[in-house]
Protein backbone atom coordinates (compact mmCIF):
# COMPACT_ATOMS: atom_id res chain seq x y z
CA UNK A 1 0.00 0.00 0.00
CA UNK A 2 1.13 3.31 -0.98
CA UNK A 3 2.11 5.72 2.32
CA UNK A 4 -0.06 8.95 3.04
CA UNK A 5 1.96 11.70 2.00
CA UNK A 6 1.75 14.41 4.76
CA UNK A 7 2.69 18.05 4.92
CA UNK A 8 3.36 19.64 8.48
CA UNK A 9 2.80 23.18 9.43
CA UNK A 10 4.44 24.89 12.01
CA UNK A 11 7.36 22.76 10.84
CA UNK A 12 9.59 24.40 13.93
CA UNK A 13 7.43 24.93 16.65
CA UNK A 14 7.06 22.17 19.49
CA UNK A 15 4.55 19.89 18.00
CA UNK A 16 6.00 20.43 14.37
CA UNK A 17 8.97 19.17 15.29
CA UNK A 18 7.41 16.15 17.27
CA UNK A 19 5.47 15.57 14.04
CA UNK A 20 7.95 15.65 12.04
CA UNK A 21 9.81 12.78 14.34
CA UNK A 22 6.42 10.82 14.55
CA UNK A 23 6.02 10.87 11.02
CA UNK A 24 9.66 9.32 10.52
CA UNK A 25 8.37 6.32 13.04
CA UNK A 26 5.07 5.52 12.14
CA UNK A 27 4.19 3.26 9.38
CA UNK A 28 1.86 4.18 6.41
CA UNK A 29 2.84 7.59 6.47
CA UNK A 30 5.79 9.92 4.96
CA UNK A 31 6.77 13.34 5.28
CA UNK A 32 6.14 15.16 1.48
CA UNK A 33 6.49 19.00 2.60
CA UNK A 34 7.09 21.29 5.94
CA UNK A 35 6.03 24.72 5.90
CA UNK A 36 6.51 27.71 8.36
CA UNK A 37 5.68 31.27 8.29
CA UNK A 38 7.22 33.99 6.07
CA UNK A 39 10.51 35.07 7.72
CA UNK A 40 10.96 32.45 9.80
CA UNK A 41 14.88 31.50 10.46
CA UNK A 42 13.67 28.06 10.13
CA UNK A 43 13.32 28.70 5.95
CA UNK A 44 15.60 26.65 4.06
CA UNK A 45 16.23 24.11 6.50
CA UNK A 46 16.56 20.31 5.90
CA UNK A 47 12.57 19.60 8.61
CA UNK A 48 14.48 15.92 9.46
CA UNK A 49 17.61 17.71 10.37
CA UNK A 50 15.74 20.33 12.52
CA UNK A 51 13.79 18.08 14.23
CA UNK A 52 16.48 15.18 14.62
CA UNK A 53 15.81 12.21 12.48
CA UNK A 54 18.61 12.67 10.08
CA UNK A 55 18.08 14.15 6.50
CA UNK A 56 14.70 14.21 4.83
CA UNK A 57 14.99 16.40 2.08
CA UNK A 58 12.37 18.18 2.70
CA UNK A 59 13.05 21.97 2.67
CA UNK A 60 10.91 24.18 5.13
CA UNK A 61 8.90 26.40 2.74
CA UNK A 62 6.99 29.28 3.43
CA UNK A 63 4.97 29.04 0.44
CA UNK A 64 1.98 26.38 1.47
CA UNK A 65 -0.10 25.88 -2.41
CA UNK A 66 2.38 23.72 -4.48
CA UNK A 67 3.14 21.94 -1.29
CA UNK A 68 -0.34 21.25 -0.84
CA UNK A 69 -1.16 19.80 -4.34
CA UNK A 70 1.02 17.11 -3.80
CA UNK A 71 0.13 15.86 -0.23
CA UNK A 72 -2.72 13.71 1.21
CA UNK A 73 -2.29 15.31 4.23
CA UNK A 74 -1.47 18.01 6.58
CA UNK A 75 -0.84 18.62 10.33
CA UNK A 76 -1.49 21.53 11.70
CA UNK A 77 -0.44 22.86 15.28
CA UNK A 78 -0.43 26.59 14.60
CA UNK A 79 -2.23 29.46 15.82
CA UNK A 80 -5.78 30.21 14.79
CA UNK A 81 -5.70 32.31 12.17
CA UNK A 82 -2.79 30.28 10.45
CA UNK A 83 -4.97 27.38 10.65
CA UNK A 84 -8.10 29.46 8.68
CA UNK A 85 -5.92 30.04 6.30
CA UNK A 86 -4.49 26.38 5.73
CA UNK A 87 -8.07 24.96 5.89
CA UNK A 88 -8.89 27.07 2.75
CA UNK A 89 -5.80 25.67 0.80
CA UNK A 90 -6.30 22.26 1.87
CA UNK A 91 -10.24 22.15 1.19
CA UNK A 92 -8.86 23.46 -2.83
CA UNK A 93 -5.91 20.45 -2.58
CA UNK A 94 -9.15 18.30 -1.12
CA UNK A 95 -6.45 16.59 1.45
CA UNK A 96 -7.28 15.84 4.80
CA UNK A 97 -6.37 18.41 7.52
CA UNK A 98 -5.89 17.30 11.01
CA UNK A 99 -6.07 20.74 12.97
CA UNK A 100 -4.56 20.65 16.71
CA UNK A 101 -4.31 24.17 17.09
CA UNK A 102 -6.58 25.75 20.55
CA UNK A 103 -7.12 29.27 21.12
CA UNK A 104 -9.89 29.08 18.33
CA UNK A 105 -13.01 31.62 18.45
CA UNK A 106 -16.07 31.22 16.70
CA UNK A 107 -14.78 32.84 14.01
CA UNK A 108 -12.21 30.20 13.09
CA UNK A 109 -14.70 27.61 14.09
CA UNK A 110 -16.74 29.18 11.45
CA UNK A 111 -14.71 28.78 8.70
CA UNK A 112 -13.80 25.39 9.41
CA UNK A 113 -16.79 24.38 9.32
CA UNK A 114 -17.15 25.50 5.80
CA UNK A 115 -13.68 24.57 5.14
CA UNK A 116 -15.12 21.10 6.31
CA UNK A 117 -17.88 21.37 3.39
CA UNK A 118 -14.93 20.47 0.38
CA UNK A 119 -12.50 18.23 2.39
CA UNK A 120 -11.56 15.97 5.37
CA UNK A 121 -10.66 17.97 8.75
CA UNK A 122 -10.13 16.20 11.83
CA UNK A 123 -9.77 18.94 14.76
CA UNK A 124 -9.35 18.17 18.46
CA UNK A 125 -8.26 20.03 21.23
CA UNK A 126 -6.29 16.88 22.53
CA UNK A 127 -5.34 14.26 19.80
CA UNK A 128 -4.31 11.80 22.88
CA UNK A 129 -6.12 8.79 23.15
CA UNK A 130 -6.05 9.15 27.37
CA UNK A 131 -8.10 12.42 27.04
CA UNK A 132 -10.29 11.27 25.04
CA UNK A 133 -11.19 8.25 27.32
CA UNK A 134 -11.34 10.76 30.02
CA UNK A 135 -13.66 13.68 28.03
CA UNK A 136 -16.36 10.26 27.87
CA UNK A 137 -15.70 9.77 31.28
CA UNK A 138 -16.63 13.06 32.35
CA UNK A 139 -19.16 13.12 30.25
CA UNK A 140 -20.64 9.75 32.17
CA UNK A 141 -20.09 11.10 35.55
CA UNK A 142 -21.77 14.23 34.99
CA UNK A 143 -24.90 12.66 33.87
CA UNK A 144 -24.78 10.56 36.48
CA UNK A 145 -24.51 13.51 39.48
CA UNK A 146 -27.10 16.34 39.66
CA UNK A 147 -26.08 20.21 40.70
CA UNK A 148 -25.23 18.90 44.31
CA UNK A 149 -21.87 18.06 43.01
CA UNK A 150 -19.55 21.59 41.46
CA UNK A 151 -18.14 20.99 38.03
CA UNK A 152 -14.11 22.57 38.05
CA UNK A 153 -11.70 22.17 35.31
CA UNK A 154 -7.87 22.85 36.29
CA UNK A 155 -5.08 22.59 34.21
CA UNK A 156 -1.74 23.85 34.04
CA UNK A 157 0.92 23.95 31.56
CA UNK A 158 4.35 25.12 30.27
CA UNK A 159 5.02 28.74 30.36
CA UNK A 160 5.14 29.19 26.49
CA UNK A 161 1.36 28.39 26.18
CA UNK A 162 -0.21 31.77 24.77
CA UNK A 163 -4.26 30.30 25.71
CA UNK A 164 -6.37 30.14 28.30
CA UNK A 165 -8.25 27.91 29.06
CA UNK A 166 -6.75 24.99 27.09
CA UNK A 167 -8.48 23.36 24.22
CA UNK A 168 -8.09 20.26 26.51
CA UNK A 169 -10.10 22.20 29.32
CA UNK A 170 -12.59 23.75 27.14
CA UNK A 171 -13.29 19.92 25.73
CA UNK A 172 -13.66 18.49 29.25
CA UNK A 173 -15.96 21.65 29.81
CA UNK A 174 -17.70 20.33 27.40
CA UNK A 175 -18.27 16.79 27.67
CA UNK A 176 -19.48 17.95 31.27
CA UNK A 177 -22.23 20.28 29.84
CA UNK A 178 -23.03 17.31 27.59
CA UNK A 179 -23.19 14.97 30.14
CA UNK A 180 -25.28 17.62 32.18
CA UNK A 181 -27.82 18.54 29.49
CA UNK A 182 -26.52 21.93 29.45
CA UNK A 183 -24.67 24.18 27.33
CA UNK A 184 -21.41 25.51 28.62
CA UNK A 185 -21.63 28.75 26.92
CA UNK A 186 -24.51 29.25 29.54
CA UNK A 187 -23.21 27.76 32.10
CA UNK A 188 -18.81 28.72 31.77
CA UNK A 189 -17.55 30.50 35.15
CA UNK A 190 -13.64 31.47 33.70
CA UNK A 191 -11.54 33.85 35.21
CA UNK A 192 -12.70 34.70 38.82
CA UNK A 193 -10.73 37.18 40.74
CA UNK A 194 -11.75 40.01 43.81
CA UNK A 195 -15.33 39.64 45.24
CA UNK A 196 -16.55 37.02 42.88
CA UNK A 197 -19.93 36.44 45.15
CA UNK A 198 -20.94 32.77 45.61
CA UNK A 199 -20.64 30.60 43.29
CA UNK A 200 -23.79 30.04 41.01
CA UNK A 201 -25.45 26.38 41.14
CA UNK A 202 -24.67 24.59 38.03
CA UNK A 203 -21.29 26.75 37.09
CA UNK A 204 -18.87 24.53 35.08
CA UNK A 205 -15.45 26.50 36.55
CA UNK A 206 -12.28 26.69 34.81
CA UNK A 207 -8.75 27.68 36.29
CA UNK A 208 -5.45 27.95 34.39
CA UNK A 209 -1.67 27.33 36.16
CA UNK A 210 1.34 28.52 33.59
CA UNK A 211 4.95 27.45 34.46
CA UNK A 212 8.08 25.69 33.68
CA UNK A 213 7.82 23.05 31.05
CA UNK A 214 4.85 20.93 31.87
CA UNK A 215 3.42 19.55 28.73
CA UNK A 216 -0.33 19.29 29.78
CA UNK A 217 -2.43 18.26 32.79
CA UNK A 218 -6.00 18.38 33.56
CA UNK A 219 -8.40 17.17 36.21
CA UNK A 220 -12.40 17.47 36.26
CA UNK A 221 -13.19 17.86 40.05
CA UNK A 222 -16.54 17.03 41.19
CA UNK A 223 -16.99 18.47 44.35
CA UNK A 224 -20.39 17.46 46.28
CA UNK A 225 -21.06 17.37 50.22
CA UNK A 226 -18.15 15.65 51.78
CA UNK A 227 -17.05 13.78 49.07
CA UNK A 228 -15.29 14.83 46.02
CA UNK A 229 -14.41 12.82 42.40
CA UNK A 230 -11.47 13.77 40.85
CA UNK A 231 -10.66 12.76 37.25
CA UNK A 232 -7.04 13.39 35.70
CA UNK A 233 -4.72 13.63 32.99
CA UNK A 234 -0.71 13.74 32.95
CA UNK A 235 0.65 14.64 29.24
CA UNK A 236 4.44 13.19 30.03
CA UNK A 237 5.26 13.49 26.30
CA UNK A 238 3.96 15.59 23.11
CA UNK A 239 4.60 12.77 21.48
CA UNK A 240 1.01 11.34 22.70
CA UNK A 241 -0.09 13.82 20.40
CA UNK A 242 1.75 13.79 17.16
CA UNK A 243 0.56 9.71 17.26
CA UNK A 244 -3.10 10.59 17.31
CA UNK A 245 -2.58 13.09 14.99
CA UNK A 246 -0.70 11.08 12.56
CA UNK A 247 -3.49 8.44 13.51
CA UNK A 248 -6.12 10.71 12.18
CA UNK A 249 -4.94 11.79 9.06
CA UNK A 250 -4.61 7.71 8.07
CA UNK A 251 -8.14 7.46 9.01
CA UNK A 252 -9.02 10.45 7.26
CA UNK A 253 -7.68 9.10 3.81
CA UNK A 254 -10.63 8.23 1.34
CA UNK A 255 -13.34 9.56 3.87
CA UNK A 256 -16.59 11.85 3.06
CA UNK A 257 -15.63 15.42 3.71
CA UNK A 258 -16.63 16.80 6.88
CA UNK A 259 -16.14 18.11 10.39
CA UNK A 260 -14.84 15.06 12.67
CA UNK A 261 -13.34 14.69 15.96
CA UNK A 262 -10.53 12.40 17.91
CA UNK A 263 -13.75 10.48 19.57
CA UNK A 264 -14.52 9.29 15.88
CA UNK A 265 -11.54 8.41 14.80
CA UNK A 266 -10.93 6.13 18.00
CA UNK A 267 -14.20 5.30 17.72
CA UNK A 268 -15.33 6.72 21.52
CA UNK A 269 -18.96 7.77 21.00
CA UNK A 270 -21.44 6.71 23.34
N1 LIG B 1 -4.63 19.24 20.00
C1 LIG B 1 -3.55 18.78 20.63
O1 LIG B 1 -3.42 17.57 20.93
C2 LIG B 1 -2.44 19.74 20.94
C3 LIG B 1 -2.58 21.04 20.58
N2 LIG B 1 -1.55 21.93 20.74
C4 LIG B 1 -1.78 23.26 20.19
O2 LIG B 1 -0.98 23.40 19.02
C5 LIG B 1 -0.62 24.76 18.85
C6 LIG B 1 0.88 24.88 18.70
O3 LIG B 1 1.52 24.50 19.90
P1 LIG B 1 3.12 24.50 20.03
O4 LIG B 1 3.71 23.58 19.00
O5 LIG B 1 3.41 24.28 21.46
O6 LIG B 1 3.42 26.03 19.65
P2 LIG B 1 4.71 26.63 18.93
O7 LIG B 1 4.59 28.12 19.07
O8 LIG B 1 5.95 25.95 19.43
O9 LIG B 1 4.52 26.22 17.40
C7 LIG B 1 3.65 26.82 16.50
C8 LIG B 1 4.41 26.96 15.20
O10 LIG B 1 3.51 27.41 14.18
C9 LIG B 1 4.17 28.47 13.48
N3 LIG B 1 3.22 29.31 12.77
C10 LIG B 1 2.38 30.24 13.26
N4 LIG B 1 1.72 30.83 12.25
C11 LIG B 1 2.14 30.25 11.09
C12 LIG B 1 1.84 30.44 9.72
N5 LIG B 1 0.97 31.36 9.31
N6 LIG B 1 2.49 29.68 8.81
C13 LIG B 1 3.36 28.74 9.19
N7 LIG B 1 3.72 28.53 10.48
C14 LIG B 1 3.09 29.27 11.42
C15 LIG B 1 4.92 29.21 14.56
O11 LIG B 1 5.87 30.08 14.03
P3 LIG B 1 6.32 31.38 14.91
O12 LIG B 1 7.03 30.82 16.11
O13 LIG B 1 7.22 32.12 13.96
O14 LIG B 1 5.08 32.10 15.26
C16 LIG B 1 5.51 28.03 15.32
O15 LIG B 1 6.69 27.55 14.72
C17 LIG B 1 -1.20 25.50 20.05
O16 LIG B 1 -2.47 26.03 19.70
C18 LIG B 1 -1.37 24.39 21.09
O17 LIG B 1 -2.33 24.67 22.07
C19 LIG B 1 -0.37 21.55 21.29
C20 LIG B 1 -0.18 20.27 21.70
C21 LIG B 1 -1.21 19.25 21.56
O1 LIG C 1 -0.21 24.15 24.15
C1 LIG C 1 0.02 22.99 24.55
O2 LIG C 1 1.17 22.63 24.86
C2 LIG C 1 -1.09 22.03 24.59
N1 LIG C 1 -2.22 22.40 24.10
C3 LIG C 1 -3.40 21.63 24.03
C4 LIG C 1 -4.49 22.30 24.83
O3 LIG C 1 -4.66 23.53 24.69
O4 LIG C 1 -5.21 21.63 25.55
C5 LIG C 1 -3.19 20.18 24.33
C6 LIG C 1 -2.13 19.87 25.34
O5 LIG C 1 -2.65 20.02 26.62
C7 LIG C 1 -0.86 20.67 25.14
Amino acid sequence: MTEMRLVVVGAAGRMGRMLIRTIHDMPGATLCGAIEREGSIALGQDAGLLAGTGKANVVITDDPLPVFAKADGVLDFTSPDATVAFAGLAAQARIVHVVGTTGLEDEHLAALDAAARHAVIVRSGNMSLGVNLLAALVRRVARTLDEDFDIEIVEMHHRMKVDAPSGTALMLGEAAAQGRGVSLKDHSERGRDGITGARKPGAIGFASLRGGTVVGEHSAIFAGPSERIVLSHAAEDRGIFARGAVKAALWGKGRKPGLYSMADVLGLDD
